[in-house]
C-alpha cells in the first residue's frame, strides 16, 4: 500500500454514499466520512468537502414524471440541499458553511479568486466549507455536470495537496468491477494516458451522476496541476483508519507536475477563453522562444469580444500556442493593434498598460494539453 502525506485536502463524496438507498440521505456511511474529517482537523489539517446528494436527498419529495425535467430536478437539487446541509452539520462539533459554485464561476476570474478567499477565510475561522454545484441555476451549458470535476477545479483554486474522491467501490479497477469479476485493483497511477481513460465506465449506481470517467476527468486535472488524488471506497470505515495511519488504500494518481502557480494552473485548466488574439512572427519567436509579454506591436488581429481580464488564446499561423489573461478589452485591442508601447496611452486616453498580456498571466500551451480542457 502506497504512503501519502498531505496538508490541505479537498474530499469529494458521491450520491452514492449520501443516499445509499437512493432516496433521502443517511448518515449510514458519511458518519465514517465525518470522523475522519474531525480526526484531520484535529490535526491541523485544513479539510474542503465536496458533497453530492442533493438531488438524491429530495427524491420522493418532489412530484416528478416517469423522466425527471429539468425544472424538478433543480426543484430537488434546491430542497435536498437543506437536507443534506443539515445532515452534515448534525456530525460535526464545528460549524458548516455552503458553497454552490458553477463553471461560470470559476471561468470567470474574479469570482474564481473570491471562491479561494471565501474558503480561505473559512478555514482561518476553523469553519468546514461544503461545495456542491449549484443545481438549482445552473443549466446545461453552464455545468460542471459533475462533484468529480469540480472537486478538481475546487483543489486547484485552494491549491490543495490532495484531493481524496470516495465512491462506492476500492478505486480504479482494470474494468468495472460489478460487469467484470475479472477486473482488477490498480494502486498507483503514475501517468494518466488514454489506456487509463479507456478503462472507466459509468455510473455504478442509480444515484452516482458522474461514474468513473469524470473521477479520472478529475485526476487528471488535479494530478497535471500537481495535486496527488486518491480514489478509495468511502463506504467502508476502515478506509479511513488507514489513510489516519498514513496509508492509501485505493488508487492513488502521482503528482504530474508540482510548482505550477495557482494563477497559471487556472489560465491553463480552468478558464474558459472568450476570444483569440492572432499575432505575428517577432511576437511569436518572442513569447516562445524568449518568455515576452505580448506587446501590441506584435498584433494582427482580435477576434471575439471580451473585457478587460478574461482569458483568451493566442493564436499564430492558425495554431493556438497559448492562453493568457487580456489587460485589454476586444475593443481597445482593435485600436492598438499594430502600435509601438508609448502609443497606447494616447490612443486609449487613459494611463493603460504597454502590454497586452503579461508574461506572469500567461501560459503555453500545447494543442493536446488544452483539448483535454475544453
Ligand atoms: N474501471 C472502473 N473501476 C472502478 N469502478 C468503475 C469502473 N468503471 C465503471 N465503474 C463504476 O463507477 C462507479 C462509481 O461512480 P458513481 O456511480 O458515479 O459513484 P459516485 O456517486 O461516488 O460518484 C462504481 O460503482 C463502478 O460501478
Ligand atoms: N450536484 C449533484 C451531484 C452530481 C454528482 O456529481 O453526483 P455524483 O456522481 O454522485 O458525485 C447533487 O448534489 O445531486
Amino acid at each position: 500500500m502506497a504512503e501519502f502525506t498531505w496538508q490541505t485536502a479537498v474530499i469529494k463524496i458521491g450520491s452514492a454514499l449520501v443516499s445509499p438507498d437512493g432516496t433521502g440521505c443517511s448518515i449510514q456511511y458519511i458518519q465514517h466520512v465525518a470522523r475522519f474529517i474531525s480526526e484531520c482537523r484535529k490535526h491541523n489539517k485544513h479539510v474542503i468537502l465536496v458533497s453530492s446528494g442533493s438531488v438524491a436527498a429530495a427524491r420522493g419529495s418532489i412530484k416528478t414524471g416517469i423522466k425527471v425535467s429539468a425544472s424538478e430536478k433543480s426543484a430537488m437539487a434546491a430542497l435536498g440541499q437543506t437536507k443534506l446541509m443539515t445532515l452534515w452539520s448534525t456530525l460535526f462539533d464545528f460549524p458548516c458553511a455552503q458553497l454552490l459554485l458553477t463553471v461560470d464561476d470559476l471561468n470567470d476570474r474574479q469570482r474564481y479568486v473570491n471562491i479561494k478567499n471565501t474558503i480561505q477565510e473559512l478555514l482561518d475561522n476553523g469553519v468546514l466549507p461544503i461545495v456542491n454545484e449549484n443545481d438549482t441555476v445552473t443549466v446545461e451549458r453552464s455545468k460542471v455536470g459533475d462533484n468529480d470535476n469540480l472537486a478538481a477545479h475546487t483543489a486547484i483554486a485552494v491549491q490543495a495537496d490532495c484531493l481524496l474522491i470516495c465512491t462506492d467501490v476500492d478505486g480504479l479497477y482494470t474494468g468495472n468491477p460489478r460487469t467484470n469479476p475479472a477486473a482488477t485493483l490498480i494502486p498507483v497511477v503514475e501517468h494518466i494516458n488514454d489506456e487509463i481513460m479507456g478503462l472507466a465506465g459509468g455510473a455504478g449506481s442509480n444515484v452516482g451522476t458522474g461514474g468513473m470517467i469524470t473521477k479520472i476527468q478529475a485526476a487528471k486535472r488535479a494530478t497535471y496541476s500537481g495535486i496527488q488524488t486518491l480514489l478509495v471506497r468511502g463506504n467502508d470505515p476502515t478506509t479511513f483508519d488507514k489513510l489516519l495511519t498514513g496509508d492509501c488504500p485505493g488508487t492513488l494518481f502521482l503528482p504530474e507536475d508540482q510548482g505550477n502557480r495557482a494563477k497559471h494552473e487556472w489560465i491553463a485548466h480552468t478558464s474558459h477563453p472568450k476570444g483569440e488574439i492572432i499575432i505575428d512572427h517577432g511576437a511569436f519567436i518572442a513569447m516562445t522562444e524568449r518568455g515576452a509579454s505580448l506587446l501590441p506591436a506584435g498584433i494582427i488581429e482580435v477576434k471575439g469580444t471580451f473585457a478587460q481580464e478574461d482569458a483568451v488564446l493566442v493564436m499564430h499561423e492558425g495554431t493556438v500556442i497559448g492562453k493568457g489573461i487580456s489587460e485589454f478589452s476586444s475593443a481597445e485591442i482593435q485600436q492598438i493593434a499594430g502600435v509601438k508601447s508609448h502609443l497606447v496611452s494616447r490612443i486609449l486616453a487613459y494611463d493603460a498598460s504597454e502590454v497586452v498580456i503579461h508574461r506572469d498571466n500567461f501560459v503555453l500551451i500545447t494543442p493536446e494539453k488544452l483539448t483535454h480542457f475544453e
